[in-house]
């Protein structure tokens, strides 16, 4: 099926018009291939890739040059949905020059098609700086893995009455700043609603319940590549790690066995080079 590419309006349209935004993270090609073809609507390459490919702790040491890397393998790939580059860690916390510079990165070095930071109120003046420079943003709050640390952990946010008014407000400052969507990481399902209502941008929801304008997950987790922590909100919807595991088993034994490779699997050469060659050999 003939998909044009999805844009920034088209996803701002959505949260009128529906139906619900679906956005998925990939980190190189074969994933990216699969999430376009799939006609799911934006591509995240999320920093996200340091826990679930690179095997780090956690999201903090990600850095721009990683991002770059993995943007690339996804950018080119990527014929219909919108690719978002997740600015890591570092990237745009020092000054609002660095964020513009680094947001141009993901756009010129990695052909993305807009960026996402984490943070509220405080992130605003760097939101507009990137979006006046011409990069779009899409805002992320409530559980912003960058500062876990400052948060206590990977936990749910806005809690309290006080707190959850405080992501009101941020939410309401993001789409002043300039956000053209948000993502709302693990808040009360309640709350995400208010948020959603609150914003005439759509609300993209990780573990915010069903009344966000679209979903993301991570795609390691919701086809089981990933399995050092599986957050409440994840549903797994296959579990691939069983299909390649019995195909590495499988392998192992057909080698092991001489089964694998038959004849089929190698190559031949003409039967009069082959005599031409022991010939010579005997002769040696
Ligand atoms: N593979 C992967 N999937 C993710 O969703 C993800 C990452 N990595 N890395 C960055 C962050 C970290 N995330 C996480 C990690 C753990 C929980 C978690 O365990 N949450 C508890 C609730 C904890 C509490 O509030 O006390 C849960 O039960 O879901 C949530 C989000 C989401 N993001
Ligand atoms: C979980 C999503 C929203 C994210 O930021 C990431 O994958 O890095
Ligand atoms: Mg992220």
């Amino acid at each position: 099926m003939e998909q044009k590419k999805v844009t920034i309006l088209d996803v701002m349209a959505r949260k009128t018009v529906g139906p619900k935004i679906t956005m998925l993270t990939s980190y190189d090609y074969p994933f990216a291939l699969l999430v376009d073809q799939a006609g799911i609507d934006m591509i995240l390459v999320g920093d996200s890739l340091g826990m679930a490919v690179l095997g780090y702790e956690d999201t903090v040491s990600v850095t721009m040059d990683e991002m770059i890397h993995h943007v690339k393998a996804v950018t080119g790939v990527a014929k219909n949905a919108l690719v978002v580059g997740d600015m890591p860690f570092g990237s745009y916390n020092v000054s609002v020059e660095k964020a513009i510079e680094n947001a141009n990165r993901f756009m010129k070095e990695g052909r993305a098609d807009c960026v996402k930071l984490e943070g509220g109120k405080t992130m605003v003046p760097v939101i507009e700086a990137i979006v006046k420079s011409g990069t779009p943003v899409q805002g992320h709050i409530g559980l912003t893995p960058q500062t876990a640390s400052a948060l206590g952990g990977f936990k749910v946010q806005g809690k309290s009455a006080g707190a959850a008014q405080a992501l009101i407000d941020d939410a309401k400052a993001l789409e002043a700043a300039g956000c053209f969507s948000i993502v709302l990481e693990a808040i009360p399902s309640p709350i995400a609603k208010m948020v959603t209502d609150a914003v005439s941008i759509p609300t993209i929801g990780i573990g915010a319940g069903a009344d966000c304008d679209g979903q993301v997950l991570v795609i390691h987790d919701m086809v089981g590549l990933f399995d050092r922590f599986t957050p409440k909100f994840v549903k797994q919807y296959a579990k691939i790690s069983d299909t390649i595991s019995s195909a590495l088993a499988e392998f192992k034994a057909d080698v092991e066995k001489g089964t694998f490779p038959e004849e089929k699997h190698g190559f031949t050469m003409k039967a009069d080079e082959l005599e031409k060659l022991k010939e010579a050999m005997k002769s040696e």
